[in-house]
């Protein structure tokens, strides 16, 4: 499972100063659940996940992933976890099923298990009809397939998408929300960062919507719709952000 509390990161930048991109961000995300981190761009979504991954570290606050400390058992965490990122490389020379196969091997699967779980994978993420493409030549669509393919093959107890389907056709969107709701139906924790409404209302058993790097506001779809008033979650959505923007300038001209 995991479990941030007050995750918190701070950069420094030439033009902008000091930027608060995270700001005491807590949630919780059990194991069988999808958990959406909803927000704008720049809202802090991939720095929280960065956080979560290891790839970057906390200024302030902590995170549990799988049961380790992201700041001191960061290889556990790393090998607990499938993490999707829009950087997330594959090797243009290799075809899809080979680059599976490496990193299966990279990940320690053992020959004899090896080519039933790139099987499984192709089958699931519906990579069959260009396993046998070369990965550079792949559409976007295709290698993000490939992409999630590879982050999960080592069977981790823990996934975590950073807005898997951004620019994807609604075709391979679908193959891709179904593929995150098998991966909470197998008892995987997940959590998933977007901009897009109806994946949340697909698939999030909670959510978080984040603006200026802090979580405005947290609980299901429903809460949330029922907390603003809303029945479109768009709307809800977007009465949050324009309340606090209001307070935030409100407290500026104070
Ligand atoms: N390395 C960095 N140096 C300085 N500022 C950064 C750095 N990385 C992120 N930021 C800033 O932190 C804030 C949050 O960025 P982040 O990428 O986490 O947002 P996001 O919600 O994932 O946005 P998007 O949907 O556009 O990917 C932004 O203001 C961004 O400019």
């Amino acid at each position: 499972m995991i479990e941030a509390n007050k995750l918190t990161k701070t950069f420094r930048d030439r033009k902008r100063g000091l930027v608060r991109a995270v700001d005491r961000v807590s949630f919780n995300c059990q194991p069988g659940q999808i958990f959406g981190l909803l927000g704008a761009n720049g809202a802090g979504k991939t720095t929280t996940l960065r956080m979560l991954g290891t790839l970057l570290e906390p200024t302030r606050g902590t995170a549990t992933v799988a049961g380790y400390d992201v700041a001191k058992h960061p290889e556990d965490v790393r090998r607990s976890i499938g993490f999707l990122s829009n950087g997330t490389a594959l090797y243009g020379r290799l075809t899809a099923r080979e680059m599976l196969e490496y990193f299966g091997r990279l990940n320690g699967i053992h020959n004899s298990q090896l080519r039933s779980r790139v099987d499984e994978l192709i089958e699931q993420l519906e990579i069959g009809e260009f396993q046998n493409g070369r990965c550079d030549k792949l559409s976007t669509g295709q290698k993000q397939r490939v992409s999630i393919a590879r982050s999960i093959i080592h069977r981790p107890p823990v996934m975590i998408f950073d807005e898997p389907t951004t620019g994807l056709d609604v075709m391979t969107s679908q193959t891709i929300m179904n593929f995150i709701e098998r991966c909470r139906d197998d008892g995987l924790t997940v959590v998933f960062s977007t901009h897009i409404m109806s994946e949340v209302e697909r698939l999030c058993d909670e959510v978080a919507i984040v603006h200026h790097g802090k979580i405005a506001t947290e609980g299901t779809v429903s809460e949330i719709k029922a907390q603003t008033g809303e029945d479109v979650l768009e709307n809800a959505f977007l009465k949050i952000a324009h309340q606090l923007d209001a307070q935030a300038e409100a407290e500026l001209t104070r």
